[in-house]
């Protein structure tokens, strides 16, 4: 430690001073960090002095570390993550430049294209989320950087909640192609309507916008080195999407394509006949039954046949369509990314950065709207790291302290976010006790649907009610609530996010249909990986060596051992017993990939940072905080009771009591003999007075952890390891 902490002085995180970290909002606190040489935890709180002391704990503990913003849609999640990743580019370097704070600005244009929608309060909501991974090598540079992602909300490539956009790229996309580009993807002449929502940009403000961001987007990916004919390919498929939704499906008759000279745009576009993309949106049972017959078996099995249930209307088969071929398009993006950032060096550990959608409630945006079934799975996301927190923060805490018989008066608090998880994932063997009288063990929502799916005639209000029999409590007594309420509007309920705190209204409607497999979505890797455009299958055939069940995940290739561990971890999670049961249920993948994501982190140290709204404007501002004084008042105009709903849901009080009672800061023994044997009682035998022997600002500056356990006040307990001859001024307080 010593010889790691002297030979890399001179490259800590505390020197940097890049122009990134003004990215943030200057409104925001940032604390101004001058050039001169800061301690470990000289920084006030702010994101970099997270990653500084991320970075730290794996220089000095070479154990992977992560870094998990958490808060509301439209916190500062995504700005967050940035921010501590280029500031750990910035500090730690890269060795030939692999990793550079450009290259990771331009991923973040990339990732914001496509990966964001624009929402009624926020222009950039992420739709995915992703763990970022900067491996670092012994001497404490970045080696390689891996990106997987996961989660994608891909139906939103053909189906948005009013007032909210499609996927950035599209509008981008159709206001910034050259007219040759335009020509050859038969966008010259834009369709009337789009079943999909993507339309060019109407206003010439909003044109002049979203063609300087597809400028930039092609600057951002000329950067990853993605080459033209990798991005010709991937106009491409946007432009079959774009014809896909033009084409429409007919509601009622056959199920056919509404415009045909639409779709056989789509199918030009993406390399094929016009029957064969026929046959792949709308006539998979013949597929299907030509592989019962080429594998010789008579009938599925009941857990496999996940035709039964209601039927895919035409409407269905081609949103299913367009979110499959967004899906992959989004993982070849990914894989592009990956391949400007990989190496095969080896390295030490890992710094992973964690973006998830944010916490999703139509009433933040002052929306009379109920939740979409893809809002809930965000939530359950979030709820689910929510719960993560909880239990590094409070459960391993208090089993640590018991552990080494050190007495903190400090309770578990009786809340917890895995409640509400059950009422989205519990599986009736997570239950110890099975309720009497119950007719069957209770079942989260994403399992009931699973089950409805395959109940010829079963309906959604039938689901619900199913629901509701498990988790509303039944009583008119407030306090006996449970985590769920039903709501008068059928079919619709509420779940008690957040503690209870922020309870958000779902709309059950189309439920059952959305976790049917979608067999178009399924034919859509098909359909791009047998194109006759050779850009386009040299783009998506290395996807072809992936399982098919791991086919939601992206960034599953690696070089470095550190990036094949990873990919191991997530394939790991899919070839798991349950997965090869549910190998074609949608929600198990939902829970699978969310699965995949929290082992990614588990073995990390993990440091949390909650991002708060400040203020809720009825304006539709929420978000943005306005500049001091710009208001003429003193003080911003905080929204204290959406703060106050924030700080309870969150536990950052709880949290924060739970610091300062007990010991927030400590090392096991043998790094602290290491490090202060220097205090031991023969060496202090040289000098006349310990004074001499340590000088106390280089104690201060090399070991602010100068002791087995440091409590809030950090107070340095020298009696542990028997050093009470030590003149009280070492015993410092900070
Ligand atoms: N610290 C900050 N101070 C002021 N504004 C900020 C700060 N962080 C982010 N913002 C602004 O707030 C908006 C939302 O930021 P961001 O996209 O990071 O939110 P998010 O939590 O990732 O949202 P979502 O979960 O919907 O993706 C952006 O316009 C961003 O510029």
């Amino acid at each position: 430690i010593h010889t790691l902490q002297h030979r890399y002085r001179s490259q800590l995180p505390y020197t940097y001073a890049g122009p990134s970290l003004i990215a943030i909002k200057p409104n925001s606190a940032v604390p101004s960090y001058s050039r001169k040489v800061r301690r470990r935890d000289s920084m006030p709180p702010h994101v970099c002095s997270v990653a500084q002391k991320a970075y730290w704990n794996l220089l000095m503990q070479r154990q992977d570390q992560t870094i998990m913003p958490l808060g509301r849609s439209g916190a500062g999640k995504t700005t967050c993550c940035q921010n501590a990743l280029e500031y750990l580019v910035g500090a730690a370097g890269s060795v030939d430049n692999k990793v550079s704070v450009g290259k990771l600005q331009a991923m973040f244009n990339v990732l914001r294209a496509f990966g964001t929608v624009s929402t009624g309060h926020h222009s950039a909501s992420t739709r995915f989320s992703m763990v970022m991974s900067l491996d670092f090598n012994a001497t404490g540079q970045i080696n390689a950087a891996h990106l997987q992602t996961m989660l994608l909300e891909r139906i939103r490539a053909a189906q948005q909640p009013e007032g909210e956009s499609n996927f950035h790229v599209f509008s981008q996309m159709l206001a910034g192609l050259d007219s040759a580009q335009r020509t050859a993807l038969h966008l010259h002449q834009m369709a009337e309507t789009n079943a999909f929502g993507i339309r060019p940009c109407l206003k010439a403000e909003e044109k002049q916008k979203a063609s300087v961001a597809f400028g930039q987007l092609q600057a951002a990916m000329e950067t990853l080195g993605i080459t033209v004919s990798e991005q010709k390919a991937i106009w491409r498929v946007l432009a079959g999407i774009y014809h896909l939704g033009a084409a429409g499906a007919c509601k009622v008759g056959r199920k056919q394509f509404m415009k045909f000279e639409w779709a056989n745009n789509a199918a030009d576009v993406l390399g094929c006949d016009f029957e064969e993309l026929t046959t792949a949106v709308f006539k998979h049972h013949l597929k299907q039954i030509l592989e019962q017959v080429t594998s010789g078996a008579s009938r599925p099995s009941q857990g496999e046949d996940r035709t039964a249930g209601p039927k895919m209307t035409g409407v269905e088969c081609v949103e299913g369509m367009a979110s499959g071929l967004y899906e992959e398009l989004f993982s070849a993006v990914v894989s592009l990314i990956n391949r400007s950032f990989s190496s095969t060096r080896l390295s030490m550990a890992s710094i992973m950065v964690v973006d998830t959608p944010g916490f999703h409630n139509p009433r933040h945006q002052k929306k009379d709207r109920a939740a979409t079934f893809e809002e809930l799975c965000h939530n359950y996301v979030h709820e689910q790291l929510q719960g993560l927190f909880y239990k590094r923060t409070f459960v391993s805490e208090l089993e640590r302290y018991r552990e080494e018989n050190i007495e903190v008066p400090f309770h578990l608090p009786e809340l917890s976010p895995m409640t509400t998880v059950a009422v989205i994932d519990q599986n009736s063997t997570q239950l110890h006790i099975p309720p009497s009288g119950e007719a069957d063990d209770p079942k989260g929502l994403l399992w009931i649907l699973d089950e409805e799916v395959l109940i010829q005639g079963s309906s959604d209000s039938s689901a619900l009610d199913r629901l509701c029999s498990y988790f509303a409590k039944k009583g008119l007594d407030n306090e006996e609530q449970g985590s769920l309420r039903k709501c008068e509007q059928v079919p619709q309920f509420e779940i008690f996010h957040q503690l209870g705190r922020d309870p958000v209204r779902y709309d059950l409607t189309g439920w059952v249909n959305k976790a049917k497999l979608n067999l178009s979505a399924e034919n859509a890797i098909q359909v791009l990986q047998q194109s006759r455009i050779d850009d386009l299958q040299k783009l998506f055939l290395p996807r072809s060596k992936m399982p098919l069940i791991c086919r939601s995940m992206a960034g599953l290739e690696g070089n470095s051992q550190q990036a094949l561990q990873r990919v191991g971890c997530v394939r790991k999670t899919f070839t798991s017993s349950f997965a090869a049961v549910k190998r074609k249920s949608v929600c198990a993948q939902i829970k699978l990939q969310l699965d995949a994501l929290t082992h990614l982190v588990k073995r990390s140290q993990i440091h949390f940072v909650h991002c708060l709204v400040p203020r809720r404007g009825a304006d539709g501002s929420e978000g943005k905080i306005p500049e001091l004084g710009s208001t003429g008042e003193e003080e911003p105009a905080w929204d204290i009771p959406a703060l106050r709903v924030q700080l309870s849901g969150s536990q950052l009080l709880d949290a924060l009591r739970f610091h300062r009672l007990g010991y927030a800061d400590r090392m096991v023994l043998a790094p602290f003999r290491r490090r202060f044997q220097v205090l031991a009682q023969p060496v202090m035998k040289k000098y006349t007075s310990a004074y001499e022997m340590v000088d106390e600002n280089k104690v201060r500056e090399t070991s602010p952890g100068a002791c087995a356990w440091l409590g809030y006040n950090q107070v340095c307990m020298f009696t542990c390891i028997g050093h009470s001859t030590l003149p009280s001024s070492l015993v410092w307080t900070e």
